[in-house]
């Protein structure tokens, strides 16, 4: 697992080690990581030209002592002072008598453009908003000069605890950051801007984390495998309700990301019977309503529904259902607050952005600027866990002290259509195979995310239903 915490979190976690070490210790430890990062980047030091943008803070201290260490070693390193009056002092002293140098941020242009790397330590988790104008003006030349930029904690500009970036920020390649990840540095828009990001220990004890992102071997714990003697009932029966008969599509894609969950059987509920039967004979299709479908161990309903009548009554029927409850697309237009609310068995909603949007009463764009706080304002309102898809899919439980789970799988490929009817069918069957709903839902986006990736290029949903096992054993081995 990777964990990231807020910046409160790391506050006291680092007042609590630097009352029992010497002071300087942790900066150092993180100046350390930094310099082998750099020496990394450039691939040899001596004779190099690198340049240290530093602002008035610590996160200016950690990388003037990282240059003063890559001077060391040969680099000609100049620092490019924000505040010169208000600079790291100790810092300063070290890369001085390093033999590096010091400029102000008017000489600053010229220096960063033609610098093999650059260091961005204007700004890191005391930072507020996004970077002031000079910063701003040097950090493009920084770029369009083409020098690596290494950014210091996190790229300067970005929010640490949300991933919102609020004006202009650093696009770094690299960004080196300390104790733990930053939930920024794992959501997007901020993510974005955070290049390859490598973690520092400096012997932080932290809590809980606000945010965490799973990794192979967590999902390989996760996922079910049937044993000797399971049998498809005992592997679970998820019922799908979607498509209708003009748009079956949908409910061919959910039955075939349903069918490649790990649920024993999968029942397909819908005017999409035909085209189901067509592509997946394997189905048990019924024409009536959810409840006469026969027992199910969780549902998945919306993908394709349409919004008449029928629709509505089937999309209350599976909410009364005292089994987990998977609401995606035209569902999210159709369940009523109350009816979640109401439930005692899980229920997992998987919007999109625009979607979110609609169920909370906001614009998009400002779904998609904050999305920690759009996931976890969606859990509370509606009591259940959210899937929020995008760039990076997140999911939150209702209660708010557990940690928002990020994905780290997904691809920008996966925004085609029918995606999402794959990732609800999936999601289903592993709430079928008895996972929790966070578990099954993060879980299944690791997986769908992976399944889309392993297709390598330009995909239809279809090919990402059909990667699923090719992912599958990816995580779990044989
Ligand atoms: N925690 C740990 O365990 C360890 C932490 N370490 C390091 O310390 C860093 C945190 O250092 P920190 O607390 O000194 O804050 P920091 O981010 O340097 O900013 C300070 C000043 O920046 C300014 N400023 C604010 N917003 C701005 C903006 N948008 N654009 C420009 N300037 C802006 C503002 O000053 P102002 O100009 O407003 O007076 C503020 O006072 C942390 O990220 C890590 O690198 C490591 O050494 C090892 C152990
Ligand atoms: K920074």
């Amino acid at each position: 697992m990777r964990y990231a915490h807020t910046v409160q979190a790391v506050r006291d976690a680092e007042g609590a080690l630097m009352a029992r070490l010497p002071e300087g210790a942790l900066m150092q430890r993180a100046a350390a990581g930094l310099a082998v990062v750099g020496a990394r980047v450039l691939g040899r030091v001596y004779g190099r030209r690198v340049a240290v943008v530093a602002g008035s803070g610590s996160n200016g201290g950690d990388a003037l002592y990282a240059g003063a260490r890559l001077a060391r070693r040969g680099a000609g390193v100049t620092a490019v002072l924000l505040a010169p009056e208000r600079a790291h002092a100790a810092g300063l002293r070290a890369l001085l008598d390093a033999g590096g140098r010091a400029v102000g941020a008017a000489e600053g242009a010229a220096v960063v453009a033609r610098a093999d790397l650059v260091y961005d330590g204007i700004v890191g988790i005391g930072g507020k908003g996004g970077l002031r104008a000079e910063a701003a003006e040097l950090m493009r030349a920084a770029r369009a000069g083409g020098g690596a930029v290494v950014a210091v904690d996190l790229p300067s500009g970005v929010d640490a605890d949300t991933g919102e970036v609020a004006g202009e920020a650093v696009r770094a390649d690299v960004t080196v950051t300390f104790g733990t990840y930053k939930p920024g540095l794992l959501i997007d828009p901020a993510a974005e801007l955070a290049g390859a990001v490598t973690l520092v220990g400096i012997g932080l004890e932290l809590g809980a984390p606000e945010v965490e992102a799973l990794q192979h071997a967590d999902l390989a714990g996760l996922l079910p495998r049937p044993s000797g003697e399971s049998d498809k009932y005992r592997r679970g029966v998820v019922g799908v309700v979607a498509g209708s008969d003009r748009y079956p599509g949908a409910a061919v894609l959910a039955v075939s990301g349903a069918l490649r969950g790990g649920a024993g059987a999968v029942r397909y509920v819908g005017g999409g019977g035909p085209a189901v039967l067509a592509r997946h004979p394997e189905t048990l299709v019924s024409s009536g309503s959810p409840h006469e479908a026969g027992r199910v161990q969780a549902w998945v309903v919306g993908p394709g529904l349409g919004d008449d009548a029928r629709a509505r009554t089937a999309v209350a029927e599976v909410l009364a259902a005292d089994v987990p409850v998977l609401v995606d697309a035209d569902g999210l237009r159709l369940m009523s607050r109350d009816a979640v609310r109401a439930r005692t068995a899980a229920t997992v909603l998987t919007p999109h952005a625009g979607e979110a949007a609609a169920l909370l009463g906001r614009a998009r764009e400002e779904v998609e600027a904050s999305r920690l706080t759009a996931v976890r304002d969606l859990a509370e309102l509606f009591g259940a866990t959210v899937l929020l898809k995008g760039s990076t899919t997140l999911v939150a439980a209702p209660d708010p002290a557990v940690p928002v789970r990020v994905n780290p799988t997904g691809t920008a490929w996966l925004a085609t259509a029918g995606s999402g009817d794959v990732l609800s069918g999936l999601t289903g069957s592993l709430l079928a195979a008895r996972l929790p709903a966070r578990d099954a839902a993060s879980a299944a986006g690791y997986l769908h995310g992976l399944a889309a990736r392993l297709t390598e290029g330009p995909l239809a949903a279809m090919d990402v239903a059909e990667s699923i096992p090719e992912a599958w054993r990816n995580v779990c081995g044989g």
